[in-house]
């Protein structure tokens, strides 16, 4: 009954939106039986199985929601992050399940749902950290360190405000590249988010190299820098979006949304508490 009522909302929504202004891709996606998701094999955030099954945080919040407005499938593009906006503005795929962070730049662009988790930054060195590093101002103020980021992510605005050069970053297309640049010495340091990071050296178990555990965070016009990621989707597809917050904020309720935070890994501290997208997107 709940389903039922969900799914004549979502229709209702549609139709009184009116055709050509609003975006049809749910309604589409419920007619083709499935949806197309943009993804970076970024663990744990949406990544591919060794057996090729499509998963992470984002993947598995979004199959649970999606299900609930109707969508059974969710077929995965796998895409380089810094494509995932451009691939959805330019309908590649539906929707972008890949944990990608809300700020005011991409919201510009895309149209986030309300954030699912948030988290901060880490960083990884060489065995024994023979730099020093412990923060990205350490990065900055070495004459020679050189850090691997990933092409179109925040931690590159993260490190120029925090004052190292673009010629000092080596800026790769995933996050392999990232864990590569620093095993072969072409970096000295690899940073990204927490969990992503703490998955690449599990993953890597590399004797040379290791996770800086007191590292300082990044502090940002006076703010320590948290992201909250979300599902994004294209600026049209109001209905749709709205669709999937309502769905959100019951499994936030319920205790759903922290289960399947939990199996990727994330903890309490990790829920986004009352973020919202619409605040996160202001400049
Ligand atoms: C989940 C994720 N968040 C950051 C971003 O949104 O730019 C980057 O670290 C890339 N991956």
């Amino acid at each position: 009954m709940k389903r039922g009522l969900a799914f004549a909302w979502i229709i209702a929504m549609i139709m009184a939106s009116g055709c050509g202004q609003t975006g049809d891709t749910l309604a589409e996606a419920i007619e083709r039986g499935y949806i197309t998701v943009g993804f970076a094999n970024e663990k744990p955030y949406a990544y591919k199985t060794a057996d090729g099954e499509l998963t992470g945080e984002a993947v598995e919040i979004a199959r649970v929601i999606l299900e609930r407005l109707g969508i059974q499938e969710m077929r995965g593009e796998l895409t380089e992050f810094s494509s995932l906006i451009a691939g959805l503005q330019a309908k590649r795929f539906d929707i972008v399940t890949a944990g990608m962070f809300i700020n005011a730049e991409r919201c510009e662009a895309v149209a986030f749902a309300n954030p699912e988790y948030s988290i901060g930054e880490a960083i990884a060195v060489k065995k024994g950290n023979p730099l020093n590093i412990k923060s990205y101002e350490d990065i900055a103020n070495h004459d020679t360190a050189k850090v691997a980021v990933m092409a179109g992510a925040v931690e590159i605005g993260y490190l120029e405000k925090s004052g190292v050069s673009k010629e000092r970053m080596v800026i790769v297309q995933d996050q392999d590249a990232a864990i590569n640049a620093l095993q072969s010495g072409r970096a000295d340091v690899m940073t990204m988010t927490g969990p992503a990071l703490q998955s690449r050296l599990d993953t890597a178990q590399d004797p040379n190299i290791e996770r800086v555990t007191d590292f300082e965070q990044p502090v940002i016009d006076g703010q320590d820098v948290r992201g909250y990621g979300a599902t994004a989707f294209r600026k049209e597809d109001t209905a749709f979006r709205e669709a999937f917050n309502a769905e959100l904020e019951k499994m936030k309720e319920s205790g759903e949304l922290l289960e399947i935070l939990r199996q990727f890994g994330f903890t309490e501290e990790e829920l986004p508490g009352d973020a919202t997208a619409e605040e996160l997107c202001k400049p």
